[in-house]
């Protein structure tokens, strides 16, 4: 088994608290690390990869703590978010000298195993300021899996990837979770998780939000307030007969969208009520749209929860 542990870890850079306080443990499996920009999720990915030390509190891999400890080192495979990669080299290249840096018995068949595992076989000898994106991103992960590491941690693994390279690389994530690596990624898109993670650890605003399975996170985001815009024939008589109905909390009538704005506390009940209720009082609706579903509000309910 092999479990990330993170304890009550702080990391602030001056006075901006990056990560405030997190309690979590990542085992084996796919795991999301879902929160919006500036969340703080690179920064606790490299307090678990032994990038960065925690200010306050503990990041460990199993007992053992992860800075500087070389055997932690050894289980722990990052594929970061920035580029850092030298483009006068070849992928193998590449491949080969992380092989090297991590003192292998056998760098060579070592570089060959991961680039094949990624597909990078056949462009292994092209150079990297050849290569797409994809194939970047790729190597990348060839190199983080040079070592055979348990764990892998993965910042934002799909920001720019066209839909098939996202395909392949969900198949690939999705085999190591099935082996029993710890398997980690940042996103700050709801459907890459959904897709890919067992498990969902949301952050926002360096503070640790919600955790579970999707279904889970996914409630969570259902229960909370909706604020709708609803456009009718009538107004007034369908805003008359939903403020007393216990699926809405409040009504608003919005002068500029000439439209009702309604928050609903209950939404199955409200879904099922609002066209109900509109027949009742003779209203045609004419627009019925959810005004605030942006992920930052959706992080907001949560964190605020
Ligand atoms: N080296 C640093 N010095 C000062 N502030 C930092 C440093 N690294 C991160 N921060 C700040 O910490 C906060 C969290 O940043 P972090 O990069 O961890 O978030 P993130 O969730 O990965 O965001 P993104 O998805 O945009 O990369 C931000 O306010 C950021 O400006």
């Amino acid at each position: 088994m092999t479990t990330l542990h993170i304890t009550k870890a702080s990391r602030w850079f001056g006075n901006v608290v990056a990560v405030n306080d997190i309690t979590m443990d990542i085992g084996p499996g796919v795991t999301g690390l879902l929160g919006p920009n500036g969340a703080g999720k690179s920064t606790l990915i490299h307090m678990m990869s032994g990038f960065l030390a925690p200010s306050a509190g503990s990041v460990t891999l199993d007992d053992r703590p992860i800075w500087r400890h070389a055997e932690s080192y050894r289980e722990i495979g990052l594929v970061p978010e920035r580029e850092g990669m030298y483009d006068y080299l070849t992928g193998g290249e590449f491949v080969l000298a992380n092989a090297e840096l991590h003192g292998l018995p056998d760098p060579g068949a070592a570089a060959r195993t991961a680039l094949e595992t990624v597909e990078m076989t056949a462009a292994a000898d092209r150079r990297i300021s050849t290569y797409s994106k994809g194939m970047r991103q790729r190597v990348k992960m060839a190199s983080a899996l040079v070592h055979q590491p348990s764990v892998l941690l993965l910042d934002e693994p799909f920001n720019g990837m066209d839909p098939r390279q996202r395909m392949h690389l969900m198949g690939l994530l999705r085999r190591m979770g099935d082996e029993g690596r710890t398997v980690l990624f940042s996103s700050h898109i709801l459907e890459e998780v959904e897709q890919l993670a067992t498990h969902i650890e949301v952050i926002v605003a360096g503070r640790h939000a919600a955790s579970g399975d999707y279904r889970r996170i996914r409630r969570l985001m259902t229960d909370r307030p909706h604020r709708y815009l609803i456009r009718s024939t009538d107004d007034r008589a369908l805003a008359g007969a939903l403020i007393v109905d216990p699926s809405t909390s409040g009504i608003e009538f919005d002068a500029a969208e000439g439209a009702l704005l309604v928050q609903a506390v209950d939404f199955p009940r409200f879904t099922a009520q609002l066209p109900r209720l509109a027949r009742d009082v003779g209203v045609r609706l004419l627009t019925v749209s959810p005004s605030d579903e942006s992920l930052e509000s959706v992080f907001s309910y949560l964190v605020s929860a």
